[in-house]
């Protein structure tokens, strides 16, 4: 059975964010670090970027939200994340995870599954194969982009909360959000999205963003994502190409209206699994 979540509730959580101004604490990677700062302040949230491991545990305990993201990882900046995520836990701060390019390289699975063993993340947000990968039903990663999961996306992300106890936001054409339990469908987005570097780690700079004020992370994780994906598809209209597109994207983000949000989120639950 399936029927649509009321976009009012994105609204409110993005009403809450601009209200409240989070201070959302990244350590990530160096391609995309400068785009994750600048779509956190266009949510209306405030980015730091702190990943000394002299820092990061005092920068996370004073955070709304840590967002960790592998994308250039070092041996280094993984025990400063493991730092950071361990005193976010005891402060009660929820921690978002990237794992960019997770069964790429073992280096990569390898991190993430020891973040997942030392810290209690609330939100693990991957694409397609990333989740695969981890959900050990399958998936392949070529560099940091999806080459397709085993089977079904929903099955696969559902099997991935339940072995990590994590919400699961997967995302992709259609992104899948889930406890294992509940599932939301996000149908907002474009695929120009697609042809953009770093909409993936923006998608959790978001995604920290909202569940720094939001308790349910199903709820904020998807509202998350309809928001960015709705200003997607508003950029996408605007759009010469992947440039033009990128810096729409974040005006589109800056400047929704709540109403545009409450009417232009589009989210289906899923029930029954
Ligand atoms: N074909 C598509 N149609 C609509 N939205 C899309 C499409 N592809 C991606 N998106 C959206 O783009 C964002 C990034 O998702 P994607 O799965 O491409 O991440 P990613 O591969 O990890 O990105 P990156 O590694 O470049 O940071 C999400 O918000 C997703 O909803
Ligand atoms: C291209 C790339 N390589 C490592 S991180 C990153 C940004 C998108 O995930
Ligand atoms: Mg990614």
């Amino acid at each position: 059975m399936e029927h649509i979540m009321d976009g009012r509730i994105c609204a409110e959580i993005l009403e809450q964010v601009r209200s409240r101004r989070p201070l959302v604490h990244h350590i990530t990677n160096t391609v995309t670090i400068n785009d994750c700062a600048n779509i956190t302040l266009c949510a209306g949230a405030a980015p730091v970027m702190a990943e000394a491991p002299e820092e990061s545990a005092e920068m996370a305990a004073v955070a709304g939200a840590l967002v960790l993201n592998i994308g250039t990882l070092s041996t280094a900046q993984v025990a400063s994340m493991i730092l950071a995520g361990r005193r976010a836990n005891e402060c009660g701060v929820p921690v978002v995870l990237d794992p960019v390019g997770a069964g790429a390289t073992r280096m990569r699975t390898d991190a993430v599954l020891r973040i997942l063993q030392e810290v209690q993340v609330a939100v693990l947000k991957g694409n397609a194969g990333e989740i695969g990968v981890l959900a050990g039903t399958g998936g392949t990663v070529r560099g940091v982009d999806s080459c397709g999961i085993v089977g079904d996306a929903v099955d696969a992300a559902v099997a991935c909360a339940l072995a990590t106890g994590t919400v699961v936001s997967m995302t992709g054409a259609t992104d899948v959000v889930t406890d294992g339990r509940r599932v939301l469908l996000v149908e907002n987005g474009n695929p120009m999205m697609d042809r953009l570097s770093g909409t993936g780690c923006m998608a959790a700079s978001v995604t920290g963003a909202f569940a720094a004020v939001e308790g349910d992370r199903l709820l904020s994780s998807a509202s998350a994502l309809a928001a960015f994906g709705l200003a997607g598809e508003r950029a996408a209209a605007q759009a010469r190409g992947p440039y033009s597109f990128r810096t729409a994207l974040f005006d589109e983000l800056s400047a929704m209206k709540l109403a545009d949000l409450a009417a232009g989120a589009r989210v289906r639950a899923r029930h029954g699994v």
